[in-house]
C-alpha cells in the first residue's frame, strides 16, 4: 500500500540495541496517525528517521512517491516534512508574528517578486491568519521568550504552518503543558485542516484516542500493532505491552 509517506523495513541501531527493527509505517493525505508504545520503545528515534535527523541502516522512506532517505531535514522540509520539537523552537527576542513571518519567508511566492520587500509583506499577510488559526492574535505583538509554555508551542504550530507542510510530526505536544493548556491545544489540533497529516508521539493515551484516526504501537523497536483507536483500546496484546512498563 503506498501513502503520502511509506517507510519501510527501517532499522535502526545502536551498538547492539536495535532501536528500530524493520518497522513500517504509512501515512496517507489527512491521515491522523498516532504512534504510542512503551518507554524506549523506537517512537522518538522513528520521528527522527522521517524527519531526516536519524539516518537508518536499513529500509526506505518515501515521500509523495520519492525516496527520500537520503534527504536533510532543511530539505524534507522544503518538500513538506516539518517537526514540531518536546521543546519549542521559537525566537525569544523576535514577536509572535515576526517569528512566523521568518518561518513563512522561504516558502511564500510574492504577487510582484521584483518590489522590494515584496516577499516579506507576502509573509506579513500569511502570518495573521496562522496567528488567528492558533489562538494567538490578542499575543501577536509580544516576544515569544515571554509568551506561556503553551502559547510558544501553539506559535511553534503556526510557524511549521507556514512552511505549507503536508506533513506535521508532533513529538509529545502535550509535554509540561497545564491542563488548560492541553485542552486548548487538543482543539487548535483537532481544527488543523485535512491538507495537512498529522504523525502524533503522545504518552497520554486520551489525547492519542482524541486526536488520531489510525494508531501504530511499537514496543523493542517493533510494530507490535496497528489499527483504529477502539482497536487498540481493546486490544490485549497493547493493554500487556502498556502493563509491563510504560511512563
Ligand atoms: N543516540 C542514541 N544512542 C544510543 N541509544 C539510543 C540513542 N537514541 C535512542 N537510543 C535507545 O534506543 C531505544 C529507543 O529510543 P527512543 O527514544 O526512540 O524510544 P521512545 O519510544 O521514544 O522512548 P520514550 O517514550 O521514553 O521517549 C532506547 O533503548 C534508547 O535508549
Amino acid at each position: 500500500m503506498t501513502g503520502l509517506l511509506d517507510a519501510q523495513e527501517v532499522s535502526v541501531r545502536y551498538g547492539s540495541l536495535a532501536a528500530l527493527d524493520g518497522v513500517n509505517l504509512c501515512i496517507h493525505d489527512g491521515q491522523r496517525h498516532a504512534l504510542i508504545g512503551p518507554n524506549g520503545a523506537g517512537k522518538t528515534t522513528l520521528l527522527n528517521v522521517l524527519g531526516g535527523s536519524t539516518k537508518p541502516q536499513r529500509g526506505t522512506v518515501r515521500f509523495d512517491g520519492r525516496d527520500i532517505g537520503r534527504l536533510a531535514p532543511a530539505a524534507r522540509a522544503r518538500r513538506g516534512i516539518n517537526r514540531i520539537h518536546q521543546r519549542p523552537a521559537v525566537f525569544p527576542t523576535l514577536t509572535a508574528t515576526e517569528n512566523v513571518v521568518v518561518a513563512a519567508l522561504p516558502r511564500v511566492i510574492p504577487r510582484r517578486p521584483w518590489w522590494p520587500g515584496g516577499r516579506r509583506r507576502a509573509a506579513q499577510h500569511l502570518a495573521g491568519p496562522l496567528l488567528d488559526q492558533m489562538g494567538l492574535t490578542a499575543v501577536a505583538a509580544v516576544p515569544a521568550g515571554h509568551l506561556a509554555h503553551g502559547q510558544r508551542r501553539q506559535l511553534e504550530i503556526a510557524m511549521a504552518l507556514a512552511g505549507r507542510p503536508r506533513l506535521l510530526l508532533l513529538d509529545e505536544p502535550a509535554a509540561g503543558l497545564s491542563a488548560i493548556e492541553v485542552g486548548r491545544l487538543v482543539e487548535l489540533l483537532q481544527a488543523l485542516p485535512r491538507a495537512v497529516a498529522v504523525l502524533l508521539v503522545e504518552h497520554r493515551l486520551d489525547l492519542v484516542y482524541a486526536l488520531s484516526d489510525t494508531v501504530t504501537v511499537l514496543r523493542d523497536g517493533q510494530t507490535l500493532a496497528a489499527g483504529t483507536p477502539d482497536e487498540i483500546r481493546t486490544s490485549p496484546l497493547v493493554r500487556q505491552a502498556y502493563a509491563d512498563g510504560v511512563a
